[in-house]
């Protein structure tokens, strides 16, 4: 209808934009809600976080996300159900968020959902002749658009995939339009389930920006975490403190094929999960091992092959400043690990005006921005960061 097309050419002109951004990642734990305003577009990009909120899921609603996440085999009728289903249960998750911050719903100018990644298949994971790099999230972006009666934007990994990329990571065009510094090496590290970085050139050179995933951040950590101490997870680091790493368990958990493979790379919790850690147990004969140690080992895990990828990066001896986010940055035996790997100055993001817990929905409204506002941005010729405009756009009517 041209009436949706004339709003959305309105918004694409307007001087600022309000845009919500949307994340729910691998770790399950919630929606996160970010109200952005946002002004210009690529590196003339001006972004004010106004809200930010996550709304936690509740037990049923994980438990029936868990029916399908990251499984080889599924109930199908399950992942046909939750697809609406989460787009549904977002949409009202944003309408009691709006109410409860008394916002008009007219006030919102877009919607950026990033979706429910259920399974992520790039070709080096499936290696199945013929077949491409593969991603899916769910949650339609038109039942959000319906419900919240806001253009919302969604599935922004598929043109990624389709542009050469394998879908991941996209934080990369939102660091690089926020966060670059000329005359600071940054590395922007994000530990959320699964753990990834961007590289900000000194020089601000777009084409010298890089981003990899790196393997697990959380994921491995809340699943032992769950299973030996009935918490969501490892609070500030507590237990793996209490525990050793066991240096016969890291070695053998770090021969896994993924980490041999060359960076760019992205991964999932289809690849680190309980069977990855328990064939590693077992083939290591450690079976006696304590439940601290094991999870003081995993963490160790996370931390050297995050610096182990920063290092592959950073191997010109200049210098440079990791700025971290994503719930991981909580963890303070994972931090120091870090820290004391790379001898490297480790901060928050926080201390670039935007929360760590907030980041990756606030990349999200900015990749909406440029999609509808943006012109052309080149990241040169190099694996995993195509230059294409992502999202698909539902009208609500
Ligand atoms: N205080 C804390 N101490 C230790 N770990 C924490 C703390 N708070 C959060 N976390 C960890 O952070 C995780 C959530 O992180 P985050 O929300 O960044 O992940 P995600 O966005 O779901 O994952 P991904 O970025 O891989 O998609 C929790 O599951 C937990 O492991
Ligand atoms: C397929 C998928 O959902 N990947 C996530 C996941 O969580 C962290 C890491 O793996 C990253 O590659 C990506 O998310 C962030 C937001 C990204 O695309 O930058």
């Amino acid at each position: 209808m041209k009436k949706h097309i004339d709003k959305l050419h309105k918004i694409a002109h307007q001087r600022s934009r309000k845009i919500i951004g949307l994340m729910s990642g691998t770790s399950l734990d919630g929606l996160d809600i970010a109200v952005c305003n946002v002004e210009g577009s690529g590196t003339d990009t001006a972004l004010t976080l106004e809200k930010f909120t996550t709304v936690p899921y509740d037990e049923d609603f994980r438990n029936e996300i868990r029916k399908v996440f990251a499984k080889r085999e599924i109930d199908f009728q399950q992942l046909c159900l939750l697809n609406p289903y989460i787009g549904i249960r977002h949409g009202q998750m944003i309408l009691d968020c709006l109410e409860n911050w008394n916002i008009p719903m007219t006030n919102i100018d877009l919607i950026a959902s990033h979706g429910q990644t259920v399974f992520h298949a790039p070709k080096k994971q499936h290696k199945l002749t013929g077949f491409p790099n593969a991603t899916l999230q769910i949650g339609d972006g038109d039942h959000i658009a319906v419900k919240t009666n806001i253009i919302t934007l969604s599935d922004f990994r598929q043109k990624h995939i389709a542009a050469g990329g394998e879908g991941a990571p996209l934080a990369v065009y939102g660091d690089y339009f926020l966060f670059s510094k000329k005359g600071e090496n940054r590395i922007l590290l994000n530990m959320g389930g699964i753990a990834n970085f961007t590289f900000l050139p000194a020089n601000q050179d777009a084409e010298v920006v890089f981003t990899t995933d790196t393997g697990p951040g959380n994921t491995l950590l809340d699943a032992y975490t769950r299973r030996f101490f009935h918490k969501p997870y490892d609070k500030d680091g507590e237990i793996a403190a209490s525990g050793k790493v066991n240096a016969v368990l890291l070695e053998e958990l770090k021969s896994l094929s993924f980490f041999k493979l060359p960076y760019p790379k992205t991964t999932g919790p289809e690849v680190f999960n309980f069977n990855y850690v328990e064939s590693a147990i077992q083939k290591s004969k450690l079976t006696s091992l304590t439940r601290q140690d094991i999870i003081a080992t995993l963490t160790a895990l996370s931390a050297d092959t995050i610096s182990d990828a920063i290092r592959n990066v950073m191997d010109t001896g200049e210098a440079f400043t990791i700025y971290a986010s994503g719930g991981g940055a909580h963890n303070a035996v994972l931090m120091a690990r870090i820290r004391e790997n790379l001898s490297a100055t480790v901060k928050l993001i926080d201390e670039l005006g935007i929360s760590g817990d907030a980041k990756e929905a606030v990349l999200f409204a900015v990749l909406a921005n440029e999609a509808i506002a943006g012109t052309d941005s080149f990241f040169g010729e190099k694996d995993g960061v195509p230059g294409v405009s992502m999202g698909k756009i539902s009208f609500p009517g």
